[in-house]
């Protein structure tokens, strides 16, 4: 079938990348938190994850051409200052590869190796082509804090993502809406994954046959909770809850880090995912794509402000109006109408 061994490649590649990122969670020290040009975190994990999703996905899949897209460069890593860390990217990257048997055979990579890996992921992507798409760690600050991150890992073919795997290590197996108790909450790690037209799939990170999942079938905003950024910084918290009261949602909102609000989402532990970042930021195609394709194939639909679906063909980058909402097909025309009405109180309000 179709996009099948690259669905398979992408899941191991994803499922062994996130076990490097537990460890490190585990253990985080502060030292291992550094900051980016644009003051943004990144840690071992988020280098070890790259380098062994893309070593992974080379491996598994020797035959076709190897275009990735990813979020992290080796730039800080090729300074004087950077060498311990490389080290220690090094060493974690083989710990985890010398843990599976298919992989024990293969010689140690060297730091260049993993350097090599990490940079793969330069690819601009677009519309011709086959390109994946990786977020090694989307919600950086929510895995350092000890919260919810996610391993988003996406195919696009001809401008189109056509296969979506997310990793999710910290969320819990059962659903987390408000009517679930916190015991269900003890079992976490959820894999999940979509290929276009076929659905979206849930299994436990270590390795529970997957079952179907699918959105929230709410047709009445006022039963509908809403998913949001934990960090205000990221998006427009007081327009989401501007939105939520004009559409008549009781329930406050459930904040939590990362893709893992589109997993929550797509097996219906809430109804909407409102996200609207500040003036002037961007957003990168890494941190929807997987997203994206496993809420659409469980059902929901993912449009930005004006409606229009998002569009990934464009380079690395999302050109889009205002914001991205996300919710089923019931719920989207009078979300849609909310929507339009607050920004426009907005502004006027300017
Ligand atoms: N200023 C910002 N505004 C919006 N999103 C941001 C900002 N800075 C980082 N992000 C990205 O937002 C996503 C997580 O946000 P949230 O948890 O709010 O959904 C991540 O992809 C994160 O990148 P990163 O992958 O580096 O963590
Ligand atoms: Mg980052
Ligand atoms: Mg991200
Ligand atoms: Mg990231």
């Amino acid at each position: 079938m179709t996009y099948d061994k690259e669905l398979a490649a992408a899941k191991k590649a994803a499922s062994l990348a996130a076990t490097l990122c537990q460890k490190v969670q585990k253990a985080l020290l502060q030292s291992d938190v550094h900051s980016k040009s644009d003051k943004s975190p990144v840690t071992v994990a988020d280098y070890g994850s790259q380098a062994v999703v893309s070593f992974v996905l080379e491996k598994e899949l020797p035959t076709e051409l190897f275009s990735l897209v990813a979020e992290e460069d080796t730039g800080d890593l090729r300074t004087e200052s950077g060498q311990e860390t490389l080290q220690r990217i090094t060493k974690l990257v083989n710990d985890s590869l010398g843990n599976e048997e298919v992989y024990a055979d293969t010689p140690s990579l060297s730091t260049e190796d993993v350097l090599r890996a990490i940079d793969h992921g330069k690819s601009e992507g677009g519309a011709v082509g086959r390109h994946w798409v990786l977020d090694p760690i989307d919600g950086t600050k929510g895995f350092v804090r000890g919260d919810q991150y996610a391993i988003a890992l996406a195919l696009l073919d001809e401008g189109k993502v056509v296969l979506g795997v997310l990793a999710c290590p910290n969320l819990p197996l059962a659903s987390i809406n408000q009517h679930s108790s916190e015991s269900s909450h003890d079992k976490v790690g959820c894999l999940f994954f979509a290929k276009v037209g076929e659905g979206t799939y849930m299994q436990s990170l270590d390795g529970s046959s997957p079952v179907k999942v699918h959105v929230s079938a709410i047709a009445n905003p006022e039963e509908a909770s809403f998913f949001e950024s934990f960090e205000a910084a990221h998006s427009l918290h007081d327009l989401s809850s501007s939105i939520a009261k004009k559409l008549g949602v009781k329930a406050p909102p459930v904040r939590i880090d990362s893709q893992a609000k589109y997993g929550a989402l797509s097996r219906g532990d809430g109804a909407i995912y409102l996200r609207f970042p500040h003036k002037g930021y961007r957003e990168k195609i890494w941190d929807h794509a997987a997203g994206c394709i496993v809420v659409t194939e469980a059902g929901g639909e993912v449009t930005d402000a004006a409606g229009n679906p998002l569009d990934f063909s464009k380079g690395k980058y999302l050109d889009l109006d205002t914001g991205i909402i996300v919710t089923n097909k019931k719920l989207m025309p009078s979300l849609l109408k909310a929507v339009r009405a607050s920004i426009e109180e907005k502004v006027s309000s300017l």
